[in-house]
């Protein structure tokens, strides 16, 4: 019989399943038991849905090896994620409890359990269903059914594997531990043979999904376990936060970015004034003196008009609501950007921000940024401009740019 080959890589469609697992249910908190060189924990780290990360292994070594390779990014700084993302790696037994592992959402357990002798099984079994108690688990482990297609092998797929079930026997472990401990389980696999030998021999990797039924319903009963206090017999090998926005500081430094950016780029363009003229010393288009507050800061009417939220006015309603209200204007030897008229002109800055007094809140103690005194413009030296240089070393850029630092960083891995 001639061996079966698999493309994707069997190893490579179980990560892919798992993957898709975590882009349909959205966890925010995975942990991979048996995480071996962190290479789901890598793939995984790029989902930022995800906001706890961890992975577990007896063996230090291979997660030593690799850990470094789950820091942040250049591009993580430039374009920090909505929410916090964090990685701990611990060292440890998935027989033995940690209560830093307790409650997770998705559990993951790729290609571990035949790694266990039977009673190590049983310890797993509890630990993970009884103590962790997670809302979902993924455990895949190999189907001996399938073994005869690889012809050239002899005894099990790994000689450290302590055994490798049928389907049979997978599932009654399965359905034992859902009874005990009140979850249920749903049964598929990956590396799939030829359609007229599928149903004989069934998948090259065997997958149990388990899902924990809601306390207190039927099949639900309490944790086997019991609450048996703060147990920590794990060892954190590695640990990492990413930036974020829901950091202030990380959202400072954001939106000081966009700010300056788009002031720079405002303060390029040419203004009118309200009837054309454009000014009388050859220098077109620059008003000359700060107008009244009221020209820069428009009422709270006009705020609630032309950003209800609602997306009814677009940058037109702005520039015809308010013209002549949200120019930039010289004061010596500065030019000054209404920071409304920055606000206007991003939507990240608005998203961001929340609000326009939000947003000065932000960046007023900011040494990269000068206010005017009233605080409603952003104070540019004149000549003042980023350079690319700068930009680059400073994330002072615009997403089109970001972007273009990602796709390099991307084609250099
Ligand atoms: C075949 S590898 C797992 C591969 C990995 N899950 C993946 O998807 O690429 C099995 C891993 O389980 C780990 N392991 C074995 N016994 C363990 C135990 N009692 N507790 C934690 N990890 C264990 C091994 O060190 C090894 O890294
Ligand atoms: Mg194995």
């Amino acid at each position: 019989m001639e061996e079966v080959r698999f493309n994707p890589s069997v190893n490579t469609q179980r990560h892919e399943y798992v993957i898709d697992f975590v882009k349909t249910h959205k966890p925010k908190k995975v942990v991979d038991l048996g995480c071996n060189d962190c290479s789901l924990l890598r793939k995984l780290k790029f989902h930022r849905e995800i906001e706890l990360l961890c992975g577990v292994d007896l063996q230090s070594d291979s997660m030593k090896k690799k850990m470094h390779e789950l820091a942040p990014l250049p591009t993580d700084y430039l374009q920090p994620g909505a929410s916090p993302l964090s990685i701990e790696l611990y060292h440890g037994s998935v027989t033995q409890k940690d209560a830093r592992l307790r409650g997770f959402d998705l559990v993951t357990s790729i290609e571990l359990i035949e790694h266990l002798h039977l009673d190590a099984v049983e310890l797993f079994t509890e630990v993970l269903f009884g103590y962790m108690t997670p809302g979902t688990a993924i455990v895949s482990t190999p189907n001996v059914e399938f073994n005869p297609l690889f012809p050239r092998m002899h005894g099990f797929r790994n000689s450290d594997h302590k055994f490798e079930w049928t389907r049979a026997e997978f599932q009654s472990w399965a359905l034992k531990a859902c009874a005990r401990h009140g979850y249920e389980a749903e049964f598929t696999g990956v590396g799939q043979a030829a359609p007229h030998l599928h149903l004989r021999v069934g998948f090259c990797t065997q997958i149990a999904v388990f899902r924990r039924l809601s306390r207190g319903g039927a099949g639900a009963p309490a944790a086997s376990c019991g609450d048996s206090g703060e147990i920590f017999s794990y060892k954190l090998l590695y640990s990492v936060s990413y930036p974020s926005l829901c950091d202030n500081n990380v959202l400072r430094g954001c939106l000081v970015s966009e700010v300056l950016h788009w002031a720079y780029q405002l303060s390029r363009r040419r203004t009118t004034t309200e009837d054309g003229d454009d000014g009388d010393d050859g220098e077109e288009g620059w008003s000359h003196t700060a107008p009244d507050r009221a020209e820069t800061e428009p009422t709270d009417e006009f705020e609630e008009s032309v950003f209800d939220g609602e997306g009814t006015h677009g940058w037109e309603d702005v520039k015809m609501t308010s013209r002549g209200q949200l120019e930039s204007y010289r004061q010596g030897r500065c030019v000054c950007v209404p920071l409304r008229r920055v606000w206007s002109c991003c939507p990240r800055i608005r998203d961001l921000s929340g609000s326009l007094a939000r947003l000065r809140l932000f960046i007023a103690d900011d040494p990269l940024v000068r206010l005017s005194q009233d605080g409603f413009a952003v104070v540019l030296d004149e000549g003042e401009e980023v350079s690319e240089e700068e930009a680059e070393n400073t994330g002072r850029t615009d997403p089109a740019c970001h972007h273009a630092v990602e796709e390099e960083m991307w084609d250099s891995l």
